[in-house]
């Protein structure tokens, strides 16, 4: 970062230093984890980046842009959080990196947004002083007023404003216009340090941590000294956390939690999905009734509706899934469970950091690969990424729910329903064979030793109506863009694929059987018949490598063309549960617990790894277990009768 002009104490507002600068000024929110940097750049550039009441939910820069009250564009840019100036781990490198203008095709930005959080002074305030130090022009936002307010803690912000010796503002990251007071301010311009306490650009050798720290405890006694004796909410959450992260009932607490959420999943989304279901039906039959039969009829009755549309169908159990993620994000309860888990996890050779990345992965396994960059440990973060595509990603939730209605009967066995039942054994598999891998994986590979987990335990919150309902939306609409655009183009391709060559004279098996899916189909055959899995089956599995529920739509394409005669496509999963043996069905979800196939997962790994050697190594373990799963399931199977 530039060192402030040393005869100005104020840039003469943003604006003009924008002309100065002859291009936008860049702004970071800099501030220790979970302080709110994150909500506050999503109101302030409109995006809508992931926040959750946890320590590390950002791991990489985003940047963004606002615009003041006099028309300035500002850049913004929105950081992992770090605890101090000397970074521990690889996401808190980024900050600094960031911070000193070290990256490359990037300008070190011309002033920080200091985020702090109101509730907790004591240890964000260090971060403060650091960058103090450092003489960057700032201001800082008081942020979560709201929680300090309520719990009754007073701060003096002319005060603070006047120890610090700069602007401070009061924010509310979770309000629809709880920034405003941080824009009127930004238009006044960044002072840099009257004193200008970095004589040469920071370079001086930093005050150690324990001065920094007697400066704290002065500034507080002076801006805020009742900070000490408001310990009412404290204690009751104290109380909380001797149930939640008690060894029994903690674990029983956890475990009827992740059952709920499962049993939701299929209770609570039949009334949505036959709602869309039924639409599609009218939708292609008023598409049959009011088209002349003909290569685009079918284009857009088995390849769009069929294809596409089928996997639509499951937007009602995604949001339910995520519903529960989104809530169990946003209340603190996610790192007391990696607390609870930590001895479990360490015995299977796993961090217990490992457990809130493990978590994003059942909502994709990308992000929860990025979100191993706050495990510090190499091989502890290696295991972790190895073993994150092993939790079952949300793309994977409509092949289960598909099999799954086909399937397994929907009766109550005592209090549950079957299929929710089905499902949390499915989940289960796939946790219990990531505990599997990351034993193995640590016992023959990469030892390294137990090392204590350390996390910030953020105060319990009740989640807000509107962070979830913005949450819920930005899930339904990220699902219905993929459903339009690659799921789309994948199920018009394979359509294409699936209808030409059309078939020679005198040909009799449906049409499908002779174009070019059709033969590759066949070839692959071959090498899917040990486990089960028809021609159909295979065909499906090559554009599901893309996405994964286009297996789902790749299915319903595929039938809706093998079907004998040509009526309105038929809903696909009583058309599965009538052609599949119950073998190759439960062989399928045996796959789909290990489904190696997703190609922005191998490519995340790539990158975080920086070789390709993880990639291809994760590749084969994870085909090779695919594979073994399905043989032994589908054998068994047909054993026990199926
Ligand atoms: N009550 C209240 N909650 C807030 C406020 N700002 C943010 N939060 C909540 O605080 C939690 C953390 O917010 P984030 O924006 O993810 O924090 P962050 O600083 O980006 O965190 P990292 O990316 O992990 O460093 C979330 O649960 C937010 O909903 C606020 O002003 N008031
Ligand atoms: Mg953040």
């Amino acid at each position: 970062m530039s060192r402030p002009p040393d005869q100005a104490d104020h840039l003469g507002g943003l604006h003009a230093q924008a002309a100065a600068l002859g291009r936008a000024p860049v702004l970071a929110l800099v501030g220790n984890p979970n302080c709110g940097k994150t909500a506050l750049f999503n109101l302030l550039t409109g995006a809508r980046q992931k926040v959750a009441n946890y320590a590390g939910v950002t791991v990489e820069r985003k940047t963004g842009w606002t615009r003041l009250s006099d028309g300035t564009s500002v850049a913004v840019v929105d950081l992992p959080g770090t605890y101090s100036l000397f970074p521990a781990t690889p996401d808190e490198a980024v900050t600094l990196e960031v911070l000193e203008g070290r990256r490359a095709d990037e300008p070190a930005p011309d002033g920080v947004v200091a985020v702090v959080d109101a509730t907790n002074l004591r240890m964000n305030l260090r971060l403060v002083l650091e960058m103090r130090e450092r003489g960057w022009p700032m201001v800082v936002a008081l942020n979560m007023m709201d929680a300090a307010r309520h719990r009754g803690v007073n701060i003096d912000v002319a005060a603070l404003s006047r120890e610090l010796g700069c602007p401070v503002v009061e924010t509310v990251g979770v309000k629809h216009n709880g920034h405003q007071a941080l824009l009127a301010q930004l238009s006044l311009g960044l002072p840099a340090w009257p004193q200008a306490a970095a004589v040469d650009g920071g370079k001086a050798a930093p005050t150690d941590a324990q001065t920094i720290q007697r400066e704290v405890r002065r500034i507080l006694a002076v801006v805020a000294p009742g900070v000490m004796s408001t310990a009412g909410s404290a204690r009751f959450h104290h109380r909380l956390d001797g149930w939640v992260m008690h060894p029994v009932w903690g674990l029983l607490l956890l475990a009827s939690l992740l059952f709920v959420m499962f049993q939701a999943v299929f209770a609570w989304a039949v009334w949505p999905m036959d709602l869309i279901k039924d639409g599609m039906a009218a939708l292609a039959e008023f598409t049959q009734g009011a088209m002349a039969e003909g290569p685009l009829r079918s284009l857009l009755v088995d390849g769009v509706i069929a294809g596409a549309g089928g996997v639509l169908v499951f937007l009602p159990q995604i949001l339910i899934l995520f519903a529960f993620i989104l809530v169990l994000e946003d209340s603190g309860y996610l790192p007391r469970a990696a607390f609870l888990l930590d001895t479990l996890m360490g015995r299977v050779g796993l961090s217990g950091r490992a457990f809130i990345p493990l978590l994003s992965s059942f909502a994709c396994a990308v992000p929860g690969i990025m979100a191993t960059r706050s495990i510090s440990n190499w091989r502890d973060r290696l295991a972790t990424i190895m073993v994150a595509p092993l939790m079952t990603c949300s793309a994977r939730l409509p092949v289960y729910a598909l099999l799954i209605g086909a399937f397994v009967p929907d009766r109550s066995v005592g209090w549950f329903n079957l299929r929710g039942l089905t499902l949390f054994a499915l989940y289960v598999a796939g946790v219990l064979s990531a505990c599997g891998v990351a034993w193995l994986l640590k016992r023959v590979w990469m030892k390294s030793s137990y090392q204590p987990l350390m996390l910030e335990l953020p105060p319990y919150r009740l989640p807000s109506l509107r962070s979830l309902a913005l949450g819920l939306w930005e899930r339904a609409r990220i699902f219905v863009q993929r459903v339009g655009t690659i799921i789309f183009a994948l199920t018009v391709l394979l359509w294409f694929l699936s209808t030409w060559p059309g078939p020679p004279d005198g040909a009799t098996g449906p049409a499908i059987q002779y174009s070019f899916a059709g033969q590759l189909g066949h070839a692959l055959e071959v090498l899917v018949a040990p486990i089960g899995f028809n021609w159909q089956i295979a065909i499906a599995l090559v554009p599901g490598m893309a996405a994964r529920e286009v297996v789902v739509g790749a299915l319903g394409t595929v039938y809706a063309l093998s079907g004998s005669d040509d009526g309105v496509a038929e809903a696909l999963s009583p058309v599965i549960a009538q052609q599949w043996s119950l073998a190759t069905a439960y062989a399928l979800l045996a796959w789909f617990v290990f489904a190696p196939q997703c190609i922005s997962t191998l490519a995340t790994v790539k990158r975080e790894t920086n070789s390709w050697r993880y990639p291809l190594l994760m590749t084969t373990y994870l085909f090779a277990l695919a594979y073994g799963a399905a043989f032994v399931t589908y054998r068994v199977t047909l054993w026990l009768g199926g």
